[in-house]
């Protein structure tokens, strides 16, 4: 090696951040670098001379006779502590000395102190983030008196224990999301997340990255490192697929390779990434007559409706109407007899939520603490009108604008939003889709 060379390698060694000690074939100490002394405490006069004399527990003589690497052995010499890798330098076949590396536990503590911090922060995250996602409502929460209603609460208490996957149906406001979040509640994930997704809601073009989670790069405008999506971040908990009957074929195939496989792949992603998520699904809509017209798929039902759990609607539990209402009504308050029994007579197509919704109006309305037909939203002191009065004559549109409403709000939770449903229900009512959209247009029905 000429003069040139020798000076560059001298000057690699001494600028690293490790320590670094070479011995020739006979054991004789050749360099070390100014790191080495920093670590060890060993000055350069040791240069020259055979490292054994030196230190007699040094294990890299060794390593010229095994020809071995030795990785991470821990030494503590003159108070100080550091880890050494040790290897033998070959040249032609041949070992010509021995190397060894070596690091100060100093930093490797330092290391360890920094992610033991980093651990703290990711266990401090997640506790928020369960915080975030933790349920609001539980089976204490269920009002109802009705011996269906009854029946399922139990079937969804004991099931809540195990991982099966449930799928609860019923039209709007019955509930569904309520029973949902008690079934997480009741759980033992119930320290983990409860994620809600409301797969109506999300914009077919985003469903995919919102439910798996996408790669870096994976499309223009995504993430820089790439973003988790609602099934890792549900992961060890509860996933609730809210209106599940509204994604379409392609998504409903996805979710099923998810449940059988336990594992997901972001988008533009090849790695599997495994995850533990319990599934509770929901829907209004009829699933097995949406598979029989190939718009839901029959695997996927099969594999969600493992418990079933079918909430009635609040017309066929009349009890429980003056129930929830008291329960709404602040305790100061008084309902008239009037409006209890025209409360209790009406259908409620929006259900528990439509019913919340009417006597949280109503206590905002009186003015003394007494609600009275008067303090009830307009569109229902006008059904009363219609109905409550017998002797009352009305005009006669009136009458029929709000039949026909009521039909076609009953018809309309059945199908789909899909122009081929729609038409089929139009010619089930015996009108044209152009009426059907025109009349949903006037009773501002969706
Ligand atoms: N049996 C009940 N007792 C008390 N509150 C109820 C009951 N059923 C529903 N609710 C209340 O009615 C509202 C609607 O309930 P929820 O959101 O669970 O209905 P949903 O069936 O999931 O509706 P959607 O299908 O429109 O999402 C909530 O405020 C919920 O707390």
């Amino acid at each position: 090696m000429d003069i040139q060379t020798v000076a560059w390698w001298k000057a690699i060694v001494e600028s690293m951040n490790d320590g670094v000690l070479v011995i020739d074939r006979a054991g004789i100490v050749r360099t070390i670098n100014p790191e080495y002394t920093n670590i060890t405490g060993v000055t350069p006069d040791i240069i020259g001379k055979p490292l054994v004399a030196y230190r007699p527990g040094a294990q890299l003589p060794k390593t010229l006779i095994d020809g071995e690497s030795r990785v991470g052995v821990y030494r503590k010499a003159r108070g100080r502590e550091y880890v050494v890798d040790m290897a033998p330098i070959i040249v032609d076949g041949e070992i010509i000395g021995a190397v060894s590396v070596c690091k100060s536990l100093n930093e490797v503590h330092t290391l360890t102190q920094e992610l033991a911090k980093q651990q703290e922060t990711v266990a401090e995250l997640k506790k928020q983030m369960r915080s975030i996602y933790k349920v609001k409502y539980t089976f204490e929460d269920i009002i109802s008196q009705d011996s269906k209603m009854r029946d399922l609460i139990s079937i969804a208490k004991k099931t809540a224990l195990t991982n099966l996957p449930i799928l609860i149906t019923g039209e709007s406001g019955t509930g569904k999301e309520l029973f949902a979040q008690s079934i997480h509640h009741t759980s033992l994930r119930t320290n983990e997340p409860f994620i809600a997704v409301n797969c109506s809601a999300i914009p077919v073009t985003s469903i995919e990255n919102e439910l798996f989670g996408y790669a870096e790069g994976a499309f223009v405008g995504a993430l820089q490192g790439g973003k988790s999506g609602l099934f890792e971040m549900a992961d060890g908990g509860t996933l609730f697929l809210d209106e599940i009957g509204d994604l379409s074929m392609d998504v409903q195939a996805k979710i099923l390779r998810v449940l059988q496989e336990g594992s997901i792949r972001r988008i533009g992603e090849v790695v599997e990434r495994k995850i533990n998520v319990r599934i509770v699904a929901a829907t209004h809509r009829d699933l097995r007559q949406m598979i029989a017209k190939d718009l839901f798929r029959s695997e996927l039902f099969y594999r969600l409706n493992v418990v079933s759990i079918q909430i009635p609607s609040l017309r066929e539990r009349k009890l429980d109407i003056p129930l929830i209402i008291n329960s709404v009504t602040p305790q100061s308050y008084t309902v008239d007899e009037e409006v209890m029994n025209f409360l209790t007579s009406y259908d409620w197509p929006g259900n528990v939520r439509e019913l919340r919704n009417v006597i949280d109006f109503a206590v905002c309305m009186t003015e003394e603490k007494r609600i009275s037909i008067q303090h009830l939203p307009d569109f229902m002191r006008k059904h009363h009108t219609l109905y409550a009065d017998e002797t009352r004559i009305i005009p006669l549109h009136e009458a029929v604008d709000e039949a026909e409403k009521k039909i076609l709000q009953h018809a309309l939770q059945y199908v789909g939003a899909t122009v081929q449903e729609r038409l089929k229900l139009a010619n089930e009512l015996g009108i044209s889709l152009a009426t059907l959209y025109n009349k949903m247009k006037k009773y501002q029905l969706n």
